[in-house]
């Protein structure tokens, strides 16, 4: 596709947002994983692993395999959190935020960077990864377009998470110079992660950003946000659904999909296994 058209389609594109915010409960209940450890099974299976703790929701005979294609044990869990904790010299902390790929900060070890349409919650996923370390500031906002830079975080000498402006609605005018940009450049790019919305489910913006994934030939992964917030029947669509889409439709995605709260915590811990064997700092993890 004509990389102007798409920069147009991708800022451009206005998406059935929902104007609804939640509000921000700043809860560290279940923050950490030791806390999690002391809930009873089914809720830690639903906190711990949400796509397994949804399959009880589901009809009998659905496959669900690629629920567990990433299925670290507790204990690895536990190791990938130490990472996302500050300690002595482990330093986590915000580097600097970019517009232009010339302005980003040359980090050689590797990355991770979050990419979805305005307000879908890429940033509150980052400050929740982050919640073991409070010092670390992470802009939220329950108006959309609020991000409107790359936003680099360095955790210690391991790897770096990138906070993006979202696309879609209110969509900073230079977004698709600099992520489209950032996405085709840099070296240390480990994993992107795009966020869909449990509410809304895939938009046209998102197919749009997939189109782009998958020429660029990055490797992917989706990730469900705001599931404390979609009625249970409309996750399990919208899941199913996105399931469907990885494993029939895309080449670069990982066919399992990531849901999160990141209010309630739910898949955060998962995800800082995952964000932790991606980087190669699980060597242990062969899965
Ligand atoms: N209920 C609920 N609300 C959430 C969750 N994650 C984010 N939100 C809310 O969604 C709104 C947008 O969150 P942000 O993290 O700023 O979204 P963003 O994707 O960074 O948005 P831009 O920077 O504008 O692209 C805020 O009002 C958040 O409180 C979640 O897991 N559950
Ligand atoms: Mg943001």
């Amino acid at each position: 596709m004509l990389r102007l058209q798409r920069l147009r389609r991708l800022a451009g594109a206005s998406c059935l947002l929902r104007r609804r915010s939640a509000t921000w409960r700043s809860s560290t209940k279940n923050a950490s994983f030791s806390e999690v450890l002391q809930l009873e099974d089914t809720k830690l299976t639903g906190v711990v692993f949400p796509l397994q703790g949804l399959e009880r929701y589901l009809a009998p005979g659905v496959n669900t395999a690629s629920f567990r294609i990433f299925n670290p044990g507790l204990d690895h869990i536990h190791r990938a959190e130490a990472l996302f904790k500050p300690s002595g010299r482990h330093v986590i902390d915000y580097v600097s935020s970019a517009v232009r790929m010339d302005h980003a900060p040359q980090l050689s070890q590797p990355e991770v960077c979050f990419v979805g349409r305005s307000n879908v919650g890429k940033s509150s996923l980052i400050k929740a990864l982050f919640s073991l370390a409070p010092d670390v500031e992470v802009r939220v906002s329950k108006t959309p377009g609020h991000t409107k830079k790359m936003n680099f975080f360095k955790v210690g000498k391991y790897f770096t998470l990138v906070d993006m402006p979202g696309y879609g609605y209110r969509a900073p005018q230079d977004f698709a110079d600099m992520v489209e940009a950032y996405l085709q450049e840099r070296q240390n790019l480990k994993r992107t992660f795009l966020l869909v919305d449990s509410v809304v489910g895939f938009q046209k913006a998102d197919h749009i950003a997939i189109e782009m994934l998958e020429e660029f030939g990055i490797p992917y992964v989706f990730v469900l946000t705001k599931i404390d917030k979609a009625p249970k029947g409309l996750l399990v669509k919208n899941v199913l659904e996105i399931q469907d889409f990885a494993e029939k439709h895309t080449q670069g995605c990982f066919p399992q999909l990531f849901p999160v709260s990141s209010i309630e915590y739910s898949g955060i811990h998962l995800l800082r296994c995952f964000i932790a064997h991606v980087t190669g700092n699980l060597p242990m993890m062969n899965s």
